[in-house]
């Protein structure tokens, strides 16, 4: 299948966090004509919706049915992000530390995940050419797409990053919660962290951002080669 026409193409990201997978997935949606679905943004916007409302968090129940009823709306422009809740714009609140620290109790449910997975489907469905990255997207969401890349980083490259993305204003304990910690929590629901039968590895550690564009444009172009 080729990469440059209009067949469906469905390439999947997964990877543990700060390893870059939005901003490449993004890059390499831009490069490739195609949609890009931002997984980890819908989990946030529940998290976010939940937090407003008072929900208590360990109640898994009152998670799964708010996931259920979640009026979410969330763009597939990589040009134009916007995610939307309740008609509410939480673009940028849902990238928000408080966020960061709470999301795993979502990602954890797995009603929540069962009803999340089933909506990101019909997007990818809906959708002709998508780029789609999360944590599982290569084996539960997307096991048939047409590419399958698990990107990865070192710990120390992947704090590093978060550090200077978020700006310098998490210190060291603060960001090994929100990335190591997160992953820990996350790890128990889903395997981010080796790559299943068939999905391809990007090791992005040593690689600069265009670098790792390149990289994951390449596994892209051998994988979907016929
Ligand atoms: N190869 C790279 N070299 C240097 N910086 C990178 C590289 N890849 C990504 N980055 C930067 O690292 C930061 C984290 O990347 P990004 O937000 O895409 O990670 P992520 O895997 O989506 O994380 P999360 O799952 O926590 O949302 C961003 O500022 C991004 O620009
Ligand atoms: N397919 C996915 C996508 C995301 N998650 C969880 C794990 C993360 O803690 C959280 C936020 O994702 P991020 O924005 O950091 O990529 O959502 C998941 O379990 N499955």
């Amino acid at each position: 299948m080729s990469t440059l026409n209009n067949d469906k193409l469905v390439i999947a990201i997964d990877g543990p966090s700060g390893s870059g997978k939005s901003s490449v997935s993004k890059a390499v949606a831009r490069k490739l004509g195609a949609a890009y679905l931002d997984t980890g943004a819908m989990y946030r916007a529940i998290t976010y919706s939940v937090l407003a409302d008072g929900t208590d968090l360990s109640d898994a129940n009152a998670i799964a049915q708010a996931v259920r009823d979640a009026k979410l709306s969330i763009s597939l422009d990589p040009d134009a992000e916007l995610v939307q809740i309740g008609g509410e714009d939480v673009t940028a609140a849902i990238r928000e530390p408080r966020i960061s620290e709470q999301v795993s109790t979502v990602a954890t449910n797995l009603d929540a995940r069962a009803e999340l997975v089933r909506r990101q489907q019909q997007i990818i469905a809906e959708n002709t050419r998508i780029v789609a990255e999360g944590r599982d997207i290569t084996t539960v969401v997307a096991p048939d797409a047409d590419a399958r890349i698990l990107l990865t980083a070192s710990e120390e490259a992947r704090l590093r990053r978060r550090g200077l993305q978020l700006g310098g204003t998490q210190n060291e304990s603060q960001l090994a919660t929100q990335v190591l910690a997160r992953d820990a929590k996350d790890s128990t629901v889903v395997n981010f962290t080796q790559a299943a039968d068939g999905v391809m590895t990007v090791d992005s550690s040593d690689l600069d951002f265009e670098q790792t564009i390149d990289a994951v444009l390449d596994a892209i172009s051998t994988a979907t080669k016929n």
